[in-house]
Protein backbone atom coordinates (compact mmCIF):
# COMPACT_ATOMS: atom_id res chain seq x y z
CA UNK A 1 0.00 0.00 0.00
CA UNK A 2 1.44 3.30 -0.19
CA UNK A 3 2.16 5.89 2.52
CA UNK A 4 0.35 8.92 1.00
CA UNK A 5 3.01 11.82 1.28
CA UNK A 6 6.54 11.47 1.44
CA UNK A 7 10.15 12.85 2.70
CA UNK A 8 9.40 15.28 0.50
CA UNK A 9 6.32 16.95 2.29
CA UNK A 10 7.39 16.32 5.64
CA UNK A 11 11.32 17.55 5.27
CA UNK A 12 9.36 20.80 3.58
CA UNK A 13 7.02 21.26 6.15
CA UNK A 14 9.11 23.09 8.31
CA UNK A 15 9.93 25.81 6.13
CA UNK A 16 7.00 25.79 4.18
CA UNK A 17 3.67 24.24 3.65
CA UNK A 18 4.52 21.93 0.46
CA UNK A 19 4.96 19.26 2.80
CA UNK A 20 2.83 16.73 1.50
CA UNK A 21 4.73 14.49 -0.23
CA UNK A 22 6.45 13.52 2.72
CA UNK A 23 5.37 10.94 4.08
CA UNK A 24 2.98 10.10 1.04
CA UNK A 25 5.00 7.93 -1.54
CA UNK A 26 6.78 5.73 0.20
CA UNK A 27 5.04 2.96 0.76
CA UNK A 28 4.29 0.91 -2.32
CA UNK A 29 2.20 -1.67 -3.71
CA UNK A 30 3.74 -4.47 -5.49
CA UNK A 31 1.22 -5.02 -7.95
CA UNK A 32 1.49 -1.86 -9.55
CA UNK A 33 -1.18 0.43 -8.31
CA UNK A 34 -4.20 -1.61 -8.40
CA UNK A 35 -3.79 -2.53 -4.70
CA UNK A 36 -6.60 -0.02 -4.32
CA UNK A 37 -9.13 -2.43 -5.41
CA UNK A 38 -7.77 -5.25 -3.47
CA UNK A 39 -9.35 -4.51 -0.19
CA UNK A 40 -12.61 -5.28 -1.95
CA UNK A 41 -12.03 -9.26 -1.41
CA UNK A 42 -13.42 -9.94 1.81
CA UNK A 43 -10.80 -9.96 4.65
CA UNK A 44 -12.65 -13.02 5.77
CA UNK A 45 -11.54 -15.33 2.85
CA UNK A 46 -7.90 -14.38 4.56
CA UNK A 47 -6.58 -13.54 1.32
CA UNK A 48 -2.44 -12.85 1.54
CA UNK A 49 -2.89 -10.42 -1.16
CA UNK A 50 -4.76 -7.70 0.42
CA UNK A 51 -1.96 -7.04 2.88
CA UNK A 52 0.13 -9.52 3.40
CA UNK A 53 2.77 -11.48 1.72
CA UNK A 54 1.94 -9.75 -1.68
CA UNK A 55 2.37 -6.39 -0.65
CA UNK A 56 5.37 -4.91 0.46
CA UNK A 57 6.54 -1.74 2.23
CA UNK A 58 9.22 0.89 1.33
CA UNK A 59 9.91 3.93 2.81
CA UNK A 60 12.47 6.76 3.06
CA UNK A 61 10.49 8.46 5.73
CA UNK A 62 11.67 8.38 8.70
CA UNK A 63 8.75 6.40 9.76
CA UNK A 64 9.57 3.35 7.20
CA UNK A 65 13.12 3.88 6.25
CA UNK A 66 14.44 0.91 7.72
CA UNK A 67 12.12 -0.71 4.98
CA UNK A 68 13.83 0.66 1.55
CA UNK A 69 16.59 -0.35 -0.14
CA UNK A 70 18.60 -0.79 -3.31
CA UNK A 71 20.59 -3.89 -4.36
CA UNK A 72 24.43 -3.48 -4.53
CA UNK A 73 24.22 -5.66 -7.99
CA UNK A 74 22.21 -3.80 -10.23
CA UNK A 75 20.23 -6.18 -12.72
CA UNK A 76 22.35 -5.01 -16.41
CA UNK A 77 20.47 -5.45 -18.82
CA UNK A 78 17.10 -3.99 -17.08
CA UNK A 79 15.80 -1.47 -19.71
CA UNK A 80 14.65 1.64 -17.39
CA UNK A 81 11.50 4.15 -17.68
CA UNK A 82 12.13 7.73 -18.78
CA UNK A 83 10.71 10.20 -15.76
CA UNK A 84 11.92 12.95 -17.82
CA UNK A 85 7.82 14.21 -18.18
CA UNK A 86 7.12 13.71 -14.29
CA UNK A 87 8.23 17.27 -13.32
CA UNK A 88 9.90 15.53 -9.94
CA UNK A 89 12.25 17.47 -8.03
CA UNK A 90 14.99 14.81 -8.50
CA UNK A 91 16.72 14.20 -12.02
CA UNK A 92 15.07 12.43 -13.96
CA UNK A 93 18.08 10.77 -15.56
CA UNK A 94 19.27 10.10 -11.86
CA UNK A 95 16.12 8.08 -11.19
CA UNK A 96 16.57 6.37 -14.71
CA UNK A 97 20.00 5.10 -14.04
CA UNK A 98 19.48 3.62 -10.53
CA UNK A 99 16.39 1.75 -11.40
CA UNK A 100 18.92 -1.01 -11.95
CA UNK A 101 19.65 -1.35 -8.47
CA UNK A 102 16.01 -1.73 -6.95
CA UNK A 103 14.97 -4.65 -5.58
CA UNK A 104 14.04 -7.44 -8.01
CA UNK A 105 10.27 -7.15 -6.53
CA UNK A 106 10.08 -3.26 -6.99
CA UNK A 107 11.07 -3.80 -10.72
CA UNK A 108 7.49 -4.14 -12.42
CA UNK A 109 6.15 -1.77 -9.97
CA UNK A 110 4.53 0.93 -11.77
CA UNK A 111 6.28 4.27 -12.65
CA UNK A 112 4.66 6.11 -10.14
CA UNK A 113 5.75 4.04 -7.57
CA UNK A 114 9.22 3.05 -8.88
CA UNK A 115 9.66 7.18 -8.83
CA UNK A 116 8.17 7.76 -5.33
CA UNK A 117 10.31 4.80 -3.86
CA UNK A 118 13.54 5.89 -4.92
CA UNK A 119 12.96 9.56 -4.64
CA UNK A 120 12.31 8.35 -0.88
CA UNK A 121 15.99 6.83 -0.79
CA UNK A 122 17.48 9.70 -2.50
CA UNK A 123 15.84 12.28 -0.60
CA UNK A 124 16.71 11.25 3.06
CA UNK A 125 20.74 10.42 1.72
CA UNK A 126 21.23 13.33 -0.82
CA UNK A 127 21.25 16.41 0.84
CA UNK A 128 21.88 18.44 -2.43
CA UNK A 129 18.43 16.77 -4.12
CA UNK A 130 16.26 18.22 -1.15
CA UNK A 131 17.84 21.44 -1.23
CA UNK A 132 17.28 21.57 -4.92
CA UNK A 133 13.53 20.39 -4.28
CA UNK A 134 12.99 23.27 -1.85
CA UNK A 135 14.30 25.63 -3.65
CA UNK A 136 12.35 25.09 -6.43
CA UNK A 137 9.63 24.71 -4.48
CA UNK A 138 10.24 28.10 -3.29
CA UNK A 139 10.72 29.52 -6.50
CA UNK A 140 7.08 27.86 -7.52
CA UNK A 141 5.52 29.74 -5.02
CA UNK A 142 7.06 33.32 -5.32
CA UNK A 143 6.06 32.53 -8.77
CA UNK A 144 2.61 32.37 -8.08
CA UNK A 145 2.44 34.78 -5.55
CA UNK A 146 3.71 37.28 -7.69
CA UNK A 147 1.67 36.60 -10.99
CA UNK A 148 -1.42 35.25 -9.79
CA UNK A 149 -4.67 37.01 -9.31
CA UNK A 150 -7.28 35.39 -7.31
CA UNK A 151 -10.75 35.61 -8.33
CA UNK A 152 -12.33 35.68 -4.99
CA UNK A 153 -10.97 37.01 -2.59
CA UNK A 154 -13.25 36.06 0.46
CA UNK A 155 -11.68 33.00 0.00
CA UNK A 156 -8.35 34.06 1.54
CA UNK A 157 -9.75 34.85 5.01
CA UNK A 158 -12.45 32.67 7.42
CA UNK A 159 -15.70 34.13 7.33
CA UNK A 160 -17.08 31.62 9.51
CA UNK A 161 -21.15 32.37 8.65
CA UNK A 162 -20.13 32.41 4.66
CA UNK A 163 -17.84 29.15 5.23
CA UNK A 164 -19.76 26.82 7.67
CA UNK A 165 -22.93 25.59 8.18
CA UNK A 166 -24.76 26.95 11.69
CA UNK A 167 -25.11 23.51 12.98
CA UNK A 168 -20.83 23.03 12.78
CA UNK A 169 -20.35 26.60 13.83
CA UNK A 170 -22.50 26.10 17.17
CA UNK A 171 -20.85 22.94 17.81
CA UNK A 172 -17.51 24.52 17.59
CA UNK A 173 -18.46 27.38 19.44
CA UNK A 174 -19.58 25.58 22.25
CA UNK A 175 -16.53 23.55 22.27
CA UNK A 176 -17.21 20.55 24.29
CA UNK A 177 -17.45 16.66 23.32
CA UNK A 178 -20.90 16.74 23.84
CA UNK A 179 -21.45 19.81 21.12
CA UNK A 180 -19.28 17.70 18.79
CA UNK A 181 -21.01 15.13 19.05
CA UNK A 182 -24.20 16.48 18.79
CA UNK A 183 -23.63 16.96 14.98
CA UNK A 184 -21.13 14.40 14.21
CA UNK A 185 -21.77 10.55 13.54
CA UNK A 186 -18.56 7.75 14.28
CA UNK A 187 -19.82 5.48 11.83
CA UNK A 188 -16.51 3.04 12.51
CA UNK A 189 -14.40 3.71 15.15
CA UNK A 190 -11.68 6.86 14.70
CA UNK A 191 -13.89 7.98 11.86
CA UNK A 192 -16.43 11.16 12.04
CA UNK A 193 -18.81 12.27 9.78
CA UNK A 194 -21.16 15.58 9.34
CA UNK A 195 -22.06 18.46 7.80
CA UNK A 196 -19.45 21.49 6.91
CA UNK A 197 -19.25 23.76 4.65
CA UNK A 198 -22.03 25.95 2.76
CA UNK A 199 -22.81 24.96 -0.97
CA UNK A 200 -21.71 28.44 -2.17
CA UNK A 201 -18.44 28.17 -0.34
CA UNK A 202 -18.17 25.01 -2.10
CA UNK A 203 -18.79 26.29 -5.36
CA UNK A 204 -16.70 29.17 -4.71
CA UNK A 205 -13.27 26.92 -3.99
CA UNK A 206 -13.86 24.71 -6.75
CA UNK A 207 -14.22 28.17 -9.20
CA UNK A 208 -10.71 29.49 -7.66
CA UNK A 209 -9.16 26.22 -8.61
CA UNK A 210 -10.34 25.90 -11.71
CA UNK A 211 -9.32 29.58 -12.45
CA UNK A 212 -5.51 29.06 -10.66
CA UNK A 213 -5.76 25.90 -13.51
CA UNK A 214 -6.68 27.90 -16.66
CA UNK A 215 -3.90 31.23 -15.23
CA UNK A 216 -1.17 28.12 -14.99
CA UNK A 217 -2.22 26.77 -18.34
CA UNK A 218 -2.09 30.13 -20.10
CA UNK A 219 1.29 31.52 -18.49
CA UNK A 220 2.64 27.45 -18.85
CA UNK A 221 3.23 26.85 -15.63
CA UNK A 222 3.73 23.54 -14.56
CA UNK A 223 1.08 22.99 -11.54
CA UNK A 224 2.85 20.90 -8.52
CA UNK A 225 0.31 18.10 -7.91
CA UNK A 226 -0.43 17.43 -3.93
CA UNK A 227 1.41 14.29 -4.32
CA UNK A 228 2.89 11.20 -5.94
CA UNK A 229 -0.43 9.83 -6.62
CA UNK A 230 -2.19 12.44 -8.10
CA UNK A 231 -2.31 14.10 -11.51
CA UNK A 232 -4.62 16.53 -10.64
CA UNK A 233 -5.52 18.38 -8.26
CA UNK A 234 -4.02 21.54 -6.67
CA UNK A 235 -2.12 22.28 -3.44
CA UNK A 236 -3.79 25.40 -1.99
CA UNK A 237 -1.10 26.58 0.30
CA UNK A 238 0.68 27.33 -3.44
CA UNK A 239 -1.39 29.91 -4.31
CA UNK A 240 -2.65 32.06 -1.05
CA UNK A 241 -4.49 30.02 1.05
CA UNK A 242 -2.60 28.51 3.78
CA UNK A 243 -3.00 31.34 6.04
CA UNK A 244 -7.16 30.79 6.10
CA UNK A 245 -6.24 27.53 6.00
CA UNK A 246 -4.09 27.86 9.06
CA UNK A 247 -6.53 29.46 10.76
CA UNK A 248 -9.17 26.87 9.51
CA UNK A 249 -7.15 24.00 11.02
CA UNK A 250 -6.39 25.74 14.64
CA UNK A 251 -9.54 27.21 14.96
CA UNK A 252 -11.82 24.46 13.44
CA UNK A 253 -9.60 21.02 13.47
CA UNK A 254 -8.07 21.25 16.61
CA UNK A 255 -11.31 21.68 19.01
CA UNK A 256 -12.34 18.43 17.36
CA UNK A 257 -9.16 16.85 17.15
CA UNK A 258 -7.98 17.49 20.59
CA UNK A 259 -11.13 15.53 21.96
CA UNK A 260 -11.36 12.87 19.54
CA UNK A 261 -7.58 12.44 18.62
CA UNK A 262 -5.58 13.76 20.96
CA UNK A 263 -3.41 9.93 21.23
CA UNK A 264 -2.06 10.86 18.45
CA UNK A 265 -0.83 14.38 17.82
CA UNK A 266 -4.36 16.02 17.80
CA UNK A 267 -3.98 18.23 20.95
CA UNK A 268 -0.67 19.85 19.18
CA UNK A 269 -1.75 20.45 15.62
CA UNK A 270 0.99 22.53 14.13
CA UNK A 271 1.09 22.60 10.35
CA UNK A 272 -0.78 21.26 7.70
CA UNK A 273 -0.96 20.70 3.81
CA UNK A 274 -4.18 21.61 2.01
CA UNK A 275 -5.29 20.50 -1.13
CA UNK A 276 -7.37 20.00 -3.87
CA UNK A 277 -7.81 16.47 -5.19
CA UNK A 278 -10.21 15.90 -8.51
CA UNK A 279 -11.81 13.00 -10.28
CA UNK A 280 -13.42 12.14 -13.28
CA UNK A 281 -13.22 12.26 -17.09
CA UNK A 282 -9.49 13.58 -17.78
CA UNK A 283 -9.06 13.57 -14.23
CA UNK A 284 -8.10 10.82 -11.69
CA UNK A 285 -9.58 8.12 -11.76
CA UNK A 286 -9.66 6.80 -8.02
CA UNK A 287 -7.04 7.13 -5.06
CA UNK A 288 -4.81 3.94 -4.61
CA UNK A 289 -4.93 2.44 -0.60
CA UNK A 290 -3.17 4.34 1.14
CA UNK A 291 -2.45 6.43 4.79
CA UNK A 292 -1.78 9.74 4.72
CA UNK A 293 1.46 11.83 5.75
CA UNK A 294 -0.82 13.54 8.43
CA UNK A 295 -2.12 13.18 12.29
CA UNK A 296 -6.18 13.65 11.57
CA UNK A 297 -7.21 14.50 7.69
CA UNK A 298 -10.02 16.45 7.31
CA UNK A 299 -11.60 15.08 3.79
CA UNK A 300 -14.55 17.55 2.67
CA UNK A 301 -16.57 17.08 -0.57
CA UNK A 302 -17.25 20.10 -2.14
CA UNK A 303 -19.02 18.28 -5.11
CA UNK A 304 -19.99 18.67 -7.73
CA UNK A 305 -22.50 15.55 -9.36
CA UNK A 306 -20.80 12.60 -9.47
CA UNK A 307 -21.46 9.02 -9.08
CA UNK A 308 -18.65 6.11 -7.07
CA UNK A 309 -15.65 8.04 -5.79
CA UNK A 310 -16.53 5.98 -2.32
CA UNK A 311 -13.94 6.20 0.11
CA UNK A 312 -12.88 3.24 1.79
CA UNK A 313 -11.41 2.56 5.03
CA UNK A 314 -9.93 -0.79 6.47
CA UNK A 315 -8.28 -0.21 9.82
CA UNK A 316 -6.27 1.73 11.12
CA UNK A 317 -2.20 0.82 11.97
CA UNK A 318 1.36 1.88 12.61
CA UNK A 319 4.03 2.63 10.16
CA UNK A 320 5.41 -1.05 10.82
CA UNK A 321 1.96 -2.63 10.94
CA UNK A 322 0.72 -0.95 7.36
CA UNK A 323 0.60 -4.04 5.39
CA UNK A 324 -0.97 -6.21 7.93
CA UNK A 325 -4.43 -8.22 7.59
CA UNK A 326 -7.60 -6.60 7.86
CA UNK A 327 -10.18 -7.90 9.68
CA UNK A 328 -14.18 -7.92 8.36
CA UNK A 329 -15.23 -5.46 11.53
CA UNK A 330 -12.67 -2.73 9.90
CA UNK A 331 -14.20 -2.48 6.93
CA UNK A 332 -16.01 0.79 6.13
CA UNK A 333 -16.97 2.04 3.32
CA UNK A 334 -18.55 5.86 2.86
CA UNK A 335 -20.09 7.78 -0.28
CA UNK A 336 -19.39 11.51 -0.15
CA UNK A 337 -22.04 13.92 0.05
CA UNK A 338 -20.76 17.51 -0.94
CA UNK A 339 -20.75 19.32 1.97
CA UNK A 340 -19.99 17.12 4.01
CA UNK A 341 -16.76 15.78 5.85
CA UNK A 342 -14.87 12.80 7.05
CA UNK A 343 -12.17 13.14 9.24
CA UNK A 344 -9.90 10.55 10.01
CA UNK A 345 -6.74 9.26 11.23
CA UNK A 346 -4.14 9.97 8.99
CA UNK A 347 -2.78 6.06 9.90
CA UNK A 348 -6.54 4.77 8.93
CA UNK A 349 -5.79 2.95 6.07
CA UNK A 350 -8.20 3.84 2.91
CA UNK A 351 -8.47 4.52 -0.66
CA UNK A 352 -11.06 6.05 -3.15
CA UNK A 353 -12.54 3.53 -5.46
CA UNK A 354 -13.49 5.46 -9.04
CA UNK A 355 -15.65 8.30 -9.86
CA UNK A 356 -17.28 6.41 -12.84
CA UNK A 357 -19.22 9.62 -13.74
CA UNK A 358 -19.30 13.18 -13.53
CA UNK A 359 -16.79 15.81 -11.39
CA UNK A 360 -16.02 14.70 -8.14
CA UNK A 361 -14.11 17.33 -6.19
CA UNK A 362 -12.30 17.04 -2.59
CA UNK A 363 -10.59 19.76 -0.13
CA UNK A 364 -8.14 17.85 2.25
CA UNK A 365 -6.50 19.27 4.61
CA UNK A 366 -3.46 16.98 6.48
CA UNK A 367 -3.05 18.26 10.34
CA UNK A 368 0.32 17.30 11.21
CA UNK A 369 1.69 17.80 14.64
CA UNK A 370 5.67 17.72 15.60
CA UNK A 371 4.60 16.27 18.65
CA UNK A 372 2.98 13.34 18.05
CA UNK A 373 3.27 10.63 20.55
CA UNK A 374 5.87 8.51 19.42
CA UNK A 375 4.38 4.89 20.72
CA UNK A 376 1.86 5.76 17.74
CA UNK A 377 4.29 6.46 14.94
O1 LIG B 1 -10.60 11.05 -2.91
C1 LIG B 1 -10.76 11.07 -1.72
O2 LIG B 1 -11.80 11.41 -1.19
C2 LIG B 1 -9.62 10.64 -0.84
C3 LIG B 1 -8.36 11.37 -1.08
C4 LIG B 1 -7.32 10.98 -0.12
O3 LIG B 1 -7.46 10.07 0.64
C5 LIG B 1 -6.08 11.75 -0.04
O4 LIG B 1 -5.84 12.60 -0.91
O5 LIG B 1 -5.29 11.50 0.88
FE1 LIG C 1 -5.80 9.88 1.97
Amino acid sequence: MHKHGGKKSKQSNSKSSRDHLQRTSQSISLHGGSIGRQPEASPATGSTSQYGKNSFEAGSSSRGKEMSRLVLNPIKNHKPESYEDMNLDISSMLLSSLEMHLPSYMLGASRNNKASYMRGILQDYVPPALRYRDQKQKEYREKIMSNYQPLHQELYTIDPVAFFVPAFLKAIKDNTEQSFRSIMSEPAPGIFTFEMLQPRFCELLITEVEHFEKWADRTKLHVMRPNTMNQYGAVLDDFGLQTMLKKLMEDFISPLSKVFYAEVGGSTLDSHHGFIVEYGSHRDVDMEFHVDDSEVTLNVCLGRQFSGGELYFRGMRCDKHLNTMGHSEEIFDYSHVPGCAVLHHGRHRHGARATIAGHRVNLLLWCRSKHKNSKNN
